[in-house]
């Protein structure tokens, strides 16, 4: 079977989109993904997501992803925000999407090139100071450094997604997170899934914008990460035991297009 396959980028976090509408690609096949994915025997990608057509006319498509290692896994906000780009791309939307994905319903807008999602809206109430944890979509361990450049994130990252205490839920995305200055973080993550670090996460930095501010290292109701692949933003309000109105913005790139047989 021939596949057409097309390859988009959030800040570096990149992903091989299918339009699979027609019900073409065979879903089940982990390895099919896992090798798709691979850097040196595939396309090479963080994730794989599929547009699917939905059954609710409020909607205009379904997304579906796959990690890197050809498993479905949770949400991925960088992949929410490329897919609503390519459903652009295809001429199924303009500037406006509303679509499912795997925690529900998203609205997202897109302004000169760069894609707004809306997560979820979060109840934060407990956080534990000396381990920092957010569910945004995605799990994510929160670790804050003073030298985050110096961190082998992979091998710390590994440790603590791997760890004892994350083993019942599959484990954790973890980030490793410098502020600098009143409203900005550096931010490095490690993907689970991808089993590596990855150039930015989307879900990973929601999670820190709001992490931070529930514990005062900022005030900011906007405030932006800058990952090793790019600049993104997260702007939210405050609600009664957590936050709403959470938008997550940045570039999206389309890279290239081809064609597999598989
Ligand atoms: N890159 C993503 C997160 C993808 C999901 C993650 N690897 C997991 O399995 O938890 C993002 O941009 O949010």
């Amino acid at each position: 079977m021939k596949l057409d396959f097309y390859k988009f980028h959030g800040t570096g976090n990149d992903f091989i989109m299918v339009d699979n509408r027609m019900d073409i690609f065979p879903k089940n096949d982990t390895n099919l993904i896992h090798k798709l994915c691979h850097r040196r025997f595939g396309i090479g990608a963080d994730g794989l997501i599929l547009l699917e057509d939905s059954s609710n006319v409020n909607e205009n498509f379904v997304m579906v992803y796959y990690n890197a290692d050809g498993n479905q896994s949770s949400m991925c906000g960088n992949g929410g925000r490329c897919l609503v780009a390519f459903a652009k791309f295809l001429g199924i939307i303009e500037d406006e999407a509303v679509f499912n994905a795997v925690d529900g319903f998203h609205e997202a807008t897109i302004t000169n090139g760069s894609v707004s999602l809306k997560m979820q809206d979060l109840e934060v109430d407990d956080i534990n100071e000396n381990e920092l944890f957010l569910d945004t979509g995605s799990p994510h361990h929160i670790v804050f450094s003073d030298e985050v450049g110096d961190i082998d994130v992979k091998k710390e990252g590994a440790k603590i997604r791997y760890s004892e205490k994350y083993a019942h839920q599959g484990g954790t995305n973890v980030n490793f997170v410098q502020q600098t200055g009143e409203n900005s973080f550096l931010v490095r993550t490690y993907e689970r899934g991808v089993e590596d670090e990855t150039y930015s996460c989307g879900t990973g930095v929601t999670a820190v914008a709001i992490v931070s501010n529930a514990i005062a290292k900022t005030d900011a109701n906007n405030v932006t990460l800058e990952t090793p692949g790019g600049k993104l933003e997260v702007s939210f309000e405050k609600s009664e035991g957590g936050y709403k109105n959470i938008w997550l913005t940045g570039p999206t790139e389309y890279v290239f297009k081809g064609q597999i047989e598989c």
